[in-house]
């Protein structure tokens, strides 16, 4: 199958073209770019010399509709919701890894993403690409939103406990760290190495247009409306997410019966690992991969359930996560192109 990337100088481009180059079933022919059309690939990126052979173009959606069947969408927000509709009434199936088409209500966009959101009859027919609980709404998608990173960790942590009725649900407080990759190849003062280097700062207090995306897909699956309290931090690493969550136990648990509890809630599913034997996952655990390693501990005398939910930003809160969707909206093994293991050190 053809596909193209949009946002090709971009990380999540980037790594999109490292899992699909490797992919049985699919070719990259078309890479678009706003800001180096005419330039191949590998002068942006000398690691893909004498691999990647592909000079970027400007995009022409009437021409990319006859040229490709699936199309990525790796740019920033509030750009992909200008191009998909077309795109889709063409019938071109369309995986966006922005938050564009990830959230239902028009209010809450225009508060978190500033601008107004998609057209309503689009944002109904895009699914929400959380494999591990959408996997057949995902089958049929056209228009395909790809989870947002601190979602991604931060949602597989507590639904296990949240659909089994296992947690005061107004008790919810995640401690949430990432790597600078998450902010994109953009230059930034935030993220560039003085700054950076030898840090740890909070960012994005109570605005983070993660909080209406987390609060949303919790909200559906308990089916009661949850509010939760997110901090997220950025600290001196490329790649990773730490989700730290802390909830209050309905009951007292041991936390071998929770260990059980998430295993049985992941048992088909081969990316999300849940660790046994008192061990906790570390961010370069899932260095690369498109793994999501959870880590628990009931502490038995507060009564509170520890949650540590790590992954890779780049993979399975971003570009590998979208592969995954692609291999189940094509009908292939999910794992197809995605199996690397994790690098370490
Ligand atoms: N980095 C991460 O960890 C994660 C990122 N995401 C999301 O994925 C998307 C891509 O992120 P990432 O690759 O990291 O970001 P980058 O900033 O690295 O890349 C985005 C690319 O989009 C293109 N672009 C920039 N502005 C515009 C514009 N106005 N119109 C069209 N294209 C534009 C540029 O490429 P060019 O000039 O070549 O077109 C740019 O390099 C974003 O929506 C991001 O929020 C989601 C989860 C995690
Ligand atoms: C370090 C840093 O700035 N990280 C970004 C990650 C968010 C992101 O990638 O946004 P979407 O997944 O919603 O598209 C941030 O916190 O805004």
């Amino acid at each position: 199958m053809d596909v193209a990337i949009i946002g090709g100088t971009g990380y999540g481009a980037v790594e999109l073209i490292r899992f699909l180059h490797n992919h049985p079933h699919v070719q990259v022919t078309k890479i678009i770019s706003h800001s180096n059309s005419g330039t191949d690939l590998s002068e942006v990126y000398p690691h893909l010399t004498e691999i990647i052979d592909l000079e970027m173009t400007p995009l022409n959606v009437d021409e990319l509709a006859k040229e490709v069947e699936l199309v990525f969408f790796a740019t920033p927000s509030n750009v992909s919701k200008h191009y998909i509709p077309s795109l889709m009434d063409k019938g071109v199936r369309c995986i966006d890894l922005s938050g564009d088409f990830r959230l239902r209500d028009g209010e809450i966009y225009q508060t978190y993403y500033g601008e107004e959101m998609a057209t309503q009859r689009y944002i109904d027919q895009a699914v929400y690409g959380l494999p591990e609980i959408n996997k057949e709404k995902i089958k049929q998608a056209s228009i395909l939103a790809n989870p947002g990173c601190y979602p991604t960790a931060t949602t597989l942590g507590l639904l296990p406990v949240l659909e089994n009725d296992l947690v005061d649900n107004s008790s919810i407080i995640i401690d949430a760290k990432t790597g600078t990759s998450g902010a994109g190849r953009g230059l930034s003062l935030n993220v560039h190495f003085s700054e950076m280097n030898e840090n740890f700062k909070a960012y994005k207090l109570g605005v983070h247009k993660h909080i209406p995306e987390i609060e949303q897909l919790l909200t559906e699956r308990a089916k009661e409306e949850i509010q939760v309290t997110f901090t997220p931090h950025i600290v001196p690493m490329t790649r990773g997410i730490m989700s730290t969550i802390y909830v209050d136990l309905k009951d007292k648990q041991s936390t071998d019966y929770l260990i059980d509890v998430y295993q049985n809630y992941y048992k088909n599913d081969p990316f999300v690992r849940v660790r046994r034997n008192g061990t906790i996952p570390s961010t370069r655990e899932v260095y690369g991969s498109n793994y999501c390693d959870i880590g628990l501990y009931a502490d038995e005398r507060t009564g509170k359930l520890i949650i540590v939910s790590v992954i890779d930003n780049l993979v399975k809160g971003a570009s590998g996560q979208a592969v995954q969707n692609m291999n189940i909206m094509c009908g292939w093994d999910e794992t197809t192109g995605i199996n690397q293991l994790p690098i370490y050190p």
